[in-house]
C-alpha cells in the first residue's frame, strides 16, 4: 500500500464524510440510500422540511443524538489524533459529520463545516440568543420552544439549500494559501465521503488547482475518486492508521 509522507514540510488538510464513523456504527448517507422514513434526507435535513414538519425533523434529529450518544470514536479517528499530534498548526480537520466523534477522539484543529448534532440554536433569525450545547433526547411528538423568544428551537446543522459559516470556509481556505505562500508541501486527504455535497466536494478541485497533493481513502470507488492523483480502496478505520510515516 503507498504511504503519506508526514515530514516538517507537509500541511495536511483532511476532510471526512459519514464512512469515517461507519466502523463506530453511525449509519452512512448512502448507506441509508439517502432516505430517512422513505424520504430523502435532503427533504429533512432542509429549511423547507423544517417548515413543513417540524415535529419530523426533531424525530429525525433527536434519533440520531441518541444513536451518536451510544457509539465511541474508531482508529480511523484515533489515527487523524496521532497525525494532528505529530503535525501540529500544519494540520487541519475538515468534516462534514455531525456526530461530534472527531473531538470525542481528541481532534482539537477541527472544522465541523456541516454543524454539531449537540448544539441547538432558536430558528428566529432575530432572537439574541446564541447557539448552546443540547444533548437532550426530545421525545417524539414535542419540538422545543426558545425560553427568549418563544420560537422554535432548532439543530444546529447546516441544511441542505444553507449557507455554510463564512468563517469555517475562511479557515480551510487560509490553511491552505498559508501552506504554499510558505513553501510547504500542502497534502490533501479525503476519507470515506461520497463526494457528492458541494463545497465539501469542490475542496479537492481547489486544492489541485494549488497544485497540492490529492488523497482519497474509501470503501467504495467514486465518482470523485477520478479527481484524487492517489485513492486506496479500504475501510478507513483499518488504512489510515497504516497511511502515515
Ligand atoms: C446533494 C448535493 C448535490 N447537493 C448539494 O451539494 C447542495 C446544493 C448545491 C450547492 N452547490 C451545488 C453545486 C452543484 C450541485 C448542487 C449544489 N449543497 C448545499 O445545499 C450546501 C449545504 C450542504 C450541507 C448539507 N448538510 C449536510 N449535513 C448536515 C445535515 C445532517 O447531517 O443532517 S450534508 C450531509 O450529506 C453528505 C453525505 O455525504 P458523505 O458524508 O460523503 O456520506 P455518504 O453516505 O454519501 O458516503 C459515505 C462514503 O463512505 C464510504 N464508506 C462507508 N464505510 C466506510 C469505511 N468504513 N471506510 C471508508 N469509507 C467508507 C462509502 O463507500 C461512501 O462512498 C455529508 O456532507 C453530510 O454532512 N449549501 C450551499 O451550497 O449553500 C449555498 C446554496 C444555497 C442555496 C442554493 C444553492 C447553493
Amino acid at each position: 500500500m503507498e504511504t503519506l509522507l508526514l515530514d516538517s514540510k507537509t500541511w495536511l488538510l483532511v476532510l471526512t464524510g459519514a464512512g469515517v464513523s461507519a466502523e463506530s456504527g453511525v449509519p452512512t448517507f448512502r448507506g441509508l440510500n439517502g432516505l430517512w422514513e422513505g424520504q430523502p434526507v435532503e427533504s429533512v435535513a432542509s429549511p423547507e422540511g423544517f417548515a413543513k414538519d417540524p415535529l419530523r425533523v426533531w424525530r429525525f434529529y433527536s434519533q440520531r443524538r441518541a444513536g451518536a450518544a451510544e457509539v465511541s470514536p474508531n482508529p480511523g479517528h484515533t489515527a487523524l489524533v496521532e497525525w494532528e499530534r505529530h503535525l501540529g498548526d500544519r494540520f487541519l480537520l475538515a468534516t462534514q459529520n455531525v456526530d461530534g466523534l472527531h473531538r470525542r477522539a481528541g481532534s482539537q484543529r477541527v472544522v465541523e463545516m456541516h454543524g454539531n448534532l449537540f448544539t441547538t440554536r432558536c430558528s428566529n433569525v432575530d432572537c439574541k440568543r446564541a447557539p448552546f450545547p443540547d444533548t437532550t433526547v426530545y421525545p417524539d411528538g414535542t419540538v422545543p420552544g426558545c425560553k427568549d423568544c418563544g420560537s422554535l428551537l432548532r439543530p444546529h446543522i447546516v441544511w441542505f439549500g444553507e449557507y455554510l459559516d463564512p468563517a469555517d470556509l475562511e479557515r480551510i481556505q487560509g490553511f491552505a494559501q498559508r501552506a504554499v505562500s510558505s513553501g510547504g508541501r500542502l497534502v490533501f486527504l479525503a476519507a470515506g465521503t461520497s463526494g457528492v455535497v458541494y463545497p465539501a466536494s469542490g475542496m479537492v478541485d481547489q486544492v489541485r488547482a494549488m497544485g497540492g497533493e490529492t488523497w482519497l481513502v474509501n470503501l467504495e470507488t467514486t465518482e470523485s475518486a477520478l479527481r484524487f492523483k492517489h485513492f486506496i480502496q479500504g475501510k478507513s478505520g483499518e488504512v489510515l492508521p497504516k497511511l502515515g510515516r
